[in-house]
């Protein structure tokens, strides 16, 4: 087995890092680190990385039909014991140069996009939607990769089109959506509204491939279903309590501040971390505790 530092390091997010195992595999690792208002919060959430990688696990296995994907394996040798279950061996893929996003209900940028000019990336959409309204039919919003610590910015679907070919950029919107719409619905069902997901593709011999990690609350705003209310900001299933400590009267910080927020109690962390399980276990009908690491 060998270890983490054996792997180069070839790319690192907020709360993930990406390693070169050998020319044609990687290691994608999830870390217990949780990014709230674009912060990456001191305190870890124990086990946050291995339910990420598990819920990705669940959602490659179930949307095997609809797309390949790039993972090899979740429990090899290949896999350092300190990282074992928070970490996958993926296909090295010749990633496309587009965060392909899929909305099923206005939030966040789209809101704002859509205020400003009644579309989200060029995508008109009906007059009278507030936040959190639910979209008559999902729609594709793609957005550019920005650097690590900017916003990614969304673009039209004619920028992908340049940027990548009618053909693949047709594709990608297509898988997109589609991954989309039966993830939502087969969450819907279990209790949680999927609002929307980024995913990542990348070609592997010219063929698709569906990349990163899928649907997990880091890509994709996870909202109970039995509080759902629209005309404003819904809770976050995962990250509600962490947000709700941050900008509490207790605190005393300042979100429009560029102060770091303070360091999470215990309770919080704990909550927190029940979410995520709770979260795995009702959308895959799984027990976390049978997953490994
Ligand atoms: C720190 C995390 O960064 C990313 O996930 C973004 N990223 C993905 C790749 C990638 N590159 C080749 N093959 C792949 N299978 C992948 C994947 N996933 C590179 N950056």
């Amino acid at each position: 087995m060998p270890t983490l530092a054996e792997y180069p390091k070839i790319a690192a997010g907020k709360v993930r890092e990406l390693y070169a195992v050998d020319d044609d595999h990687l290691l994608l690792v999830a870390s217990d680190r949780i990014s709230a208002y674009d912060f990456v919060l001191d305190v870890p959430i124990p086990d946050k990385g291995r339910i990420l990688t598990a819920m990705s696990v669940f959602w490659f296995e179930l949307l095997g039909d609809l797309v390949p994907n790039h993972l090899v394996s979740y429990d090899d040798d290949r896999i350092p014991a300190e990282v074992r279950g928070r970490a996958l061996i993926v296909k090295r893929l010749e990633m496309l140069p587009v965060e392909a996003v899929a909305r099923g209900y206005l939030a966040g940028s789209g809101t704002r996009d859509y205020d400003r000019t009644g579309a989200v990336c060029g995508v008109t959409l009906p007059g009278g939607l507030v936040e959190g309204s639910k979209l008559p039919e999902p729609i594709f919003t793609p957005a550019t990769k920005a650097e690590l610590g900017e916003h990614d910015e969304n673009i039209s679907f004619d920028a992908v089109v340049a940027e990548i070919g009618a053909d693949l950029a047709g594709k990608v919107r297509e898988l997109t959506l589609a991954i989309y719409s039966k993830a939502a619905d087969y969450a819907h069902g279990r209790g949680v509204i999927l609002a929307d997901t980024k995913l990542e593709f990348g070609l592997l011999d010219g063929v698709i491939v569906l990349g990163d990690e899928v649907l997990t609350p880091d890509s994709s705003r996870y909202w109970p279903a039995d509080t759902y209310e629209p005309g404003h900001a819904q809770p976050s299933f995962d990250k509600q309590f962490v947000r709700d400590w941050m900008t509490s009267p207790e605190t005393g910080w300042d979100r429009e501040g560029n102060q770091p927020p303070p360091p999470m109690p215990a309770e919080v962390v704990e909550a927190t971390r029940s979410r995520y399980v709770q979260a795995y276990e009702q959308v895959t009908g799984r027990k976390f505790s049978d997953w490994i690491g």
